[in-house]
């Protein structure tokens, strides 16, 4: 039978696992069982959702058959099964859930050495981790409404035969032929019983089909009936069936009785990450529906998080069963980073989904369970600064859409959870933070937008406002004009654009003389928007700029973030989104005197003045110049 070779990166994981000096090897009965408790999660779901032959919960169930003689370590389920397709594929290919590369990317972005020994300790490693302990594994399987039965072999990264093979049963069992024992390694363990209870009891308690074992016990015999006064107690082994696991998931504990680090392990497992979540809300409600739930805050967005691909959703279970693999209605769209699962028994077991969703329970649970969320956050917002930053830094995008999204539907919600640098305090700050700090007769909360920090702080037109000593926001990312917009005002506050018009009150006099200065310069004034045309709605005299010369605003309901930003993200009509630009001309200062001088005596270099100030402009505004090459042959020009 000619070997079918591993496709290249499942090679370079399997060699991996072949020459382990991973010293945490047992985590392979971990993996393994847990892929039997997947397969048969599948297949009640399976037998719900496209119905057939009625299932026999009872009998589901993972068995562990240590054989000593044969030096094999067996685990069977009676789960759903693979085909022939599904063997080459699952097994011939790395999972996609599991993919080596992935595993290595984000080692190498979140700074953790990537040594292989590493690789296999940080994350779940799957089916491949049987190689760390066997020799040779054998998986033979019957899919679910199949009559075939198929089996794969591979004794390492040479290849795997598929050959055609009979079984009586749907599932799929897996023998692995362990290693010789070496000086360092004692394989032979894995054949001991007491060595698989100790692994079950550790890692696979949880799992909520029973993992089963045949285990020696010593019973005493019956006492004979004629037993004399000198009737010593007799013992025979006999060997029973036991089950290991106490299969109580880690959401029907009670949360006092759950160490952080079960919650974590659990995380990580089922969810394939390597880092420790953020935190873990766990809910054991009562009174109309009754529920438990255990939702995890990822500490990082997972890998196609921004892609297609990704799915929202927690998984739904009916008193132990699964009902739903990624329930979506329990998780609004803001909140679409959150992992876990929802246990219910209010739920029919043999509900479509369709019925699901129009279900008054899932509706209650899926209210109660944003608030929760958003308390968990709000606490870490306050109490572990640190924690929420690093969920903001990973997830603060998705709320800020949130708060846009709707038409607004969320902001009230979301709008706590927000944060922005600030420009006092020099770090994210959240808009109560910013409230309690808000100086007297200050009207309005002030932001700026731009592209970062530093080219903020610089921002002529922000220059008036510190010098008040009100703290401006900065913000940095697309979508916060649009959350400003849409947030519109908080606690009674507006927001307000550093520049805008009306940024600073005005008195009477601080009016008529900005009146006045219009006045005298409106020759230069006008001599500007002649000059750039169509380019400007307007050349004004500045009421914002203290000591710069020129920046660029806009009138009416588009602002220049706005322009960008519908640039970036549709080119093709961002024609019709710009914003009516105004140049602001700060007459106080010796470019505007230049120009002054320049209109009188030498209107050609006045022209000349005029499109350098335009162009500093655009520059300061982080917007794109129209024509670089003339703007430097114009600097060039004016140098001579
Ligand atoms: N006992 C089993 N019954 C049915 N299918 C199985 C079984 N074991 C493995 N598989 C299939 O093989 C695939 C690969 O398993 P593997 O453990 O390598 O990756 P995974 O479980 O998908 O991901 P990870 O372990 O990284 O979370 C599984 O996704 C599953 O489809």
């Amino acid at each position: 039978m000619a070997k079918k070779q591993f496709k290249a990166e499942s090679k370079r994981l399997l060699d991996l696992m072949i020459n382990s000096i991973y010293t945490h090897k047992e985590i392979f009965l971990r993996e393994i069982i847990s892929n039997a408790s997947d397969a048969i999660d599948k297949l009640t779901y399976k037998a719900l959702s496209e119905g057939g032959a009625a299932l026999d919960r009872s009998a589901l169930q993972i068995t562990l058959i240590p054989d000593e003689a044969a030096r094999t370590l067996t685990v069977r389920d009676n789960g759903v099964g693979m085909t022939k397709e599904e063997l080459e594929q699952n097994l011939g290919t790395i999972a996609k859930s599991g993919s080596l590369q992935f595993k290595k990317d984000m080692a190498q972005a979140e700074g953790i050495p990537e040594s292989d020994t590493d690789i296999i300790g940080q994350f779940g490693v799957g089916f491949y981790s049987a190689f760390m302990v066997a020799d040779t594994v054998t998986v033979t399987s019957r899919a679910w409404g199949s009559d075939e039965a198929w089996r794969w072999e591979s004794s390492g990264a040479d290849g795997y035969t598929l050959t055609s093979c009979e079984k009586a049963d749907v599932g799929t069992e897996i023998v692995m032929k362990l290693k010789p024992d070496a000086d360092e390694e004692d394989y032979s363990q894995y054949l001991k019983t007491y060595t698989l209870e100790r692994l079950v009891k550790k890692y696979s308690d949880y799992i909520h089909y029973p993992i089963k074992m045949e285990v020696e016990h010593s019973h005493e015999k019956p006492r004979p009936a004629d037993a004399g006064e000198d009737y010593k107690p007799e013992y025979e082994t006999v060997r029973e069936w036991e089950t290991l696991n106490s299969m109580v998931p880690l959401w029907q504990r009670p949360k006092s009785e759950v160490k952080t680090e079960e919650y974590n392990d659990f995380y990580k497992e089922k969810y394939g990450d390597w880092e420790d979540p953020l935190s873990v809300i766990h809910v054991s409600a009562e009174g109309t529906v009754e529920y438990k739930a255990m939702l995890y805050l990822p500490a990082h967005a997972p890998f196609d998080f921004h892609s297609r691909e990704y799915q929202k959703g927690l998984q739904l279970y009916s008193s132990g069963v699964l009902i739903m693999d990624k329930c979506a209605d329990l998780l609004p769209e803001h909140f679409r980073f959150v992992k876990g699962v929802v246990d219910s028994q209010d739920f029919s077991l043999n509900i479509s989904r369709e019925m699901l969703q129009h279900t008054r329970q899932l509706k209650v649970i899926a209210a109660n369970l944003e608030k929760k969320i958003k308390g968990e956050l709000l606490r870490l917002q306050k109490d572990e600064r640190e924690k929420y930053e690093t969920f903001w830094k990973a997830f603060g995008t998705q709320i800020k859409v949130g708060v846009v999204s709707d038409y607004g539907a969320h902001k009230e919600l979301l709008q706590d959870l927000l944060l922005f640098w600030s420009s006092k305090e020099g770090k994210l700050v959240s808009l109560a933070e910013y409230q309690a700090r808000m100086a007297e007769g200050q009207e309005f909360i002030y932001y700026a937008c731009g592209e970062d920090v530093r080219k903020l702080e610089k921002l002529p037109q922000a220059e008036r406002i510190r010098d008040k000593g009100y703290e401006i926001l900065y913000l940095t990312e697309e979508p916060d004009q649009f959350v400003v917009d849409a947030l519109g005002a908080m606690g009674g506050k507006s927001f307000k654009s550093v520049d805008s018009d009306d940024a600073l009150p005005e008195s009477d006099e601080e009016k008529a003389e900005i009146e006045k200065k219009s006045q005298e310069n409106k020759d230069v004034l006008d001599f500007v928007k002649q000059t750039l045309g169509d380019r400007i709605k307007e050349a004004r005299v500045s009421k914002l700029l203290k000591s710069g010369a020129v920046c660029m605003t806009a009138d009416g309901p588009i602002t220049l973030e706005m322009e960008k930003y519908f640039q970036k993200v549709d080119p093709e009509n961002a024609r019709n989104m710009k914003a009516q630009r105004v140049l602001e001309l700060n007459p106080d200062s010796g470019a505007f005197a230049a120009l002054r001088d320049a209109v009188e005596t030498d209107p050609d270099k006045a022209k000349q003045y005029a499109e350098l100030l335009y162009h500093q402009a655009l520059l300061i505004a982080g917007l794109p110049l129209e024509d670089p090459a003339g703007y430097t042959e114009l600097v060039c020009a004016l140098m001579k």
